[in-house]
């Protein structure tokens, strides 16, 4: 598996070991895998398999079993304060105050963060998102796309090194996710670390620099989406699984992870 990434020394998220337990149901086992500065990381899975339970380890919205999260060196359970300041999560529209202008969450989002908006720059990072005439209109009155744009714009207002998205473009048309990709191409262009889910394989091949597989709670392959085409091109279940004469990295998923529809 390839844990190394050539972008940066030390990772900026490091989970080791990773267990996480819903009453007597293991959802993530044994979880391991680094994210590094300069990296769009993918977390790929069936549905049910444990992408979202890792991300909210990592969040601290969840308590592990056991096993080890560092966000930009801190320890996330000794440390979850400084972790916190050095992550950005992207919120559902629902958790943004209905009542307030899309000016008025961006500042309030800021004062929580202690980063310091004016007009200008509020205006600013709309129009880096297109969103310069939503300025006053309420989160509601937006389409699902602009509001993901407004949410994206949230998770990163305090410049952290880690973004994680959880299916951040599911629902959008194609000129909405590509602008997305361009705000994650972005970031890891300034040397921040993003982490996202995502059902999409074309989105994986076609923003993420590493993908990590994870079925049953495992993590059964880590590497850049090319390097596992090449890996698995020959695996006779990706072979069942190819529909057009090439091998994509949809095929090696499905050859990876199986054809039943998980309950
Ligand atoms: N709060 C919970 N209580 C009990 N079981 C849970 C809870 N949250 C998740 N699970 C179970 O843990 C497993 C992993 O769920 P998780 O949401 O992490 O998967 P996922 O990979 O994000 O799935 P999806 O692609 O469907 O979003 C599933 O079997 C799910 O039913």
């Amino acid at each position: 598996m390839n844990e190394q990434s050539p972008a940066s020394a030390s990772p900026i998220l490091d989970v080791q070991h990773l267990n996480v337990s819903y009453g007597a149901f293991q959802a993530v086992r044994e979880v391991s895998f680094s994210v590094y500065g300069g990296e769009i990381f993918g977390l790929l899975g069936p549905n049910g398999a444990g992408k979202t339970s890792t991300l909210s380890a990592v969040e601290g919205l969840l308590k592990p079993d056991t096993g080890t999260i560092t966000v930009a060196g801190y320890d996330t359970r000794q440390k979850p304060l400084h972790a916190r300041a050095n992550m950005g999560v992207q919120l559902q529209a629902t958790s943004f105050q209905p009542e307030l202008t899309i000016a008025e969450i961006i500042r309030l989002f800021a004062s929580i963060y202690g980063v310091n908006l004016d007009d200008a720059a509020v205006k600013e990072k709309l129009a880096a998102i297109d969103l310069e005439a939503a300025a006053g209109k309420k989160i509601a009155e937006l389409s699902g796309g602009q509001q993901q744009r407004v949410s994206l714009i949230i998770s990163t207002i305090h410049n952290p090194q880690l973004v994680l998205l959880d299916e951040p473009t599911t629902g959008l048309d194609p000129q909405s996710r590509r602008q997305l990709w361009e705000r994650m191409e972005h970031f890891r262009n300034n040397g921040h670390a993003v982490l996202l889910t995502t059902h999409s394989m074309e989105e994986a091949e076609a923003v993420c620099d590493r993908i990590a597989i994870i079925d049953h709670g495992r993590i059964i392959a880590i590497d850049t989406p090319e390097a596992l085409i090449d890996k698995h091109r020959h695996d006779p279940e990706v072979l069942k699984a190819v529909r057009k004469g090439k091998v994509t990295l949809e095929d090696v998923f499905i050859g990876l992870t199986g054809t039943a529809v998980r309950s």
